[in-house]
C-alpha cells in the first residue's frame, strides 16, 4: 500500500455525505474536518466532490480550511469561486427524464435540497432497477444513479469522475497524485480516476470491490483510519 511519506504533493478527492459526516443528518466529523485541514496547510490539494451543491462543497471548503474549489451536483457542477460556476451537464434532459418516470412509476418526487443547476435529485422512494427500465425503454439518454442519501438523474457521460477530470485538466493534476474517498455507489466513477482509491467501513461490498484499498471504521472514523495508513506523517505536524 501506497504511503505518503515523501513530500510529493498529492490531491485528495473526498465524498461528503457518508463521508465525513457523522450520520444522515450531515453533520461533520469534526476530528475528520481537521484532519483534511492539516494534509491541506501541509501543501497537499483536499477538494471536495459531491452529490450535494457545489456551492455546499464549495462553502465546507472554505469553512473547512481545505482547497477552495468544489464538484457538486454529483459531477454536474464545478463551483469555482462564490460566482464562478462551471457548468457539465445539461438540467433540461434531466427534467424531462424526471417527468417520464413520474408518469409511469409511483412515489417519483424531487428531494428537497440546495438548487441544482445541472442535475435533478430525488427521494430514495422507488425501485431503482425499475426505474432504470422506464430511462431506457424510453431512449433516455441520462445516468440514474444512488448515492445512500438521494438518487440522481444526471446528464449522460456526467459522474463524479468526469466532473473530476474537470479539474484534473485545469489544474494538470495526473491520476497517479490523486486518492478518492467515498462510501456509495456514485464515488466509484471517481475511484476510477484515481491511483488510489479508499472504501470506507459503511460501503457495501459492490463498492469496496472497486476501490484499491477499504478501511473497517464508518465515515469519519474510516477517513482517519485510512489517512493513518496513507500519511503516517500527519500526526507529526
Ligand atoms: O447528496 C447526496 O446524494 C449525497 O452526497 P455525497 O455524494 O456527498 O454522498
Ligand atoms: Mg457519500
Amino acid at each position: 500500500m501506497e504511503k505518503i511519506t515523501d513530500m510529493k504533493k498529492r490531491t485528495f478527492a473526498v465524498d461528503i455525505d457518508g463521508t465525513i459526516t457523522e450520520n444522515g443528518g450531515g453533520r461533520i466529523h469534526l476530528d475528520a474536518l481537521e484532519a483534511l485541514r492539516r494534509l491541506t496547510n501541509m501543501g497537499h490539494d483536499v477538494i471536495f466532490v459531491t452529490g450535494r451543491s457545489s456551492v455546499e462543497g464549495f462553502l465546507l471548503s472554505v469553512f473547512g480550511g481545505t482547497t477552495k474549489v468544489a464538484v457538486g451536483e454529483n459531477g454536474g457542477c464545478i463551483t469555482l469561486d462564490s460566482n464562478d460556476h462551471v457548468l457539465l451537464g445539461n438540467i433540461d434532459e434531466c427534467k424531462h427524464a424526471f417527468n417520464v418516470l413520474k408518469n409511469n412509476l409511483k412515489n417519483v418526487e424531487e428531494k428537497y435540497v440546495f438548487p441544482r443547476m445541472t442535475e435533478v435529485v430525488l427521494q430514495r422512494t422507488f425501485d431503482l432497477d425499475v426505474a432504470q427500465k422506464i430511462l431506457s425503454e424510453n431512449d433516455l439518454d441520462v445516468i440514474l444513479s444512488d448515492s445512500q442519501y438521494a438518487y440522481h438523474i444526471n446528464s449522460a457521460g456526467i459522474d463524479k469522475g468526469s466532473g473530476f477530470r474537470e479539474i484534473m485538466k485545469r489544474f494538470s493534476i495526473t491520476s497517479d497524485d490523486v486518492i478518492a474517498i467515498g462510501d456509495s455507489a456514485t464515488d466509484v466513477p471517481l475511484f476510477k480516476v484515481a491511483k488510489t482509491s479508499v472504501a470506507l467501513g459503511n460501503a457495501s461490498d459492490a463498492v469496496k470491490s472497486e476501490a484499491t484499498m477499504t478501511v473497517s471504521a464508518h465515515a469519519g472514523d474510516g477517513v482517519l483510519e485510512a489517512l493513518d495508513k496513507l500519511a503516517p506523517r500527519l500526526s507529526e505536524i
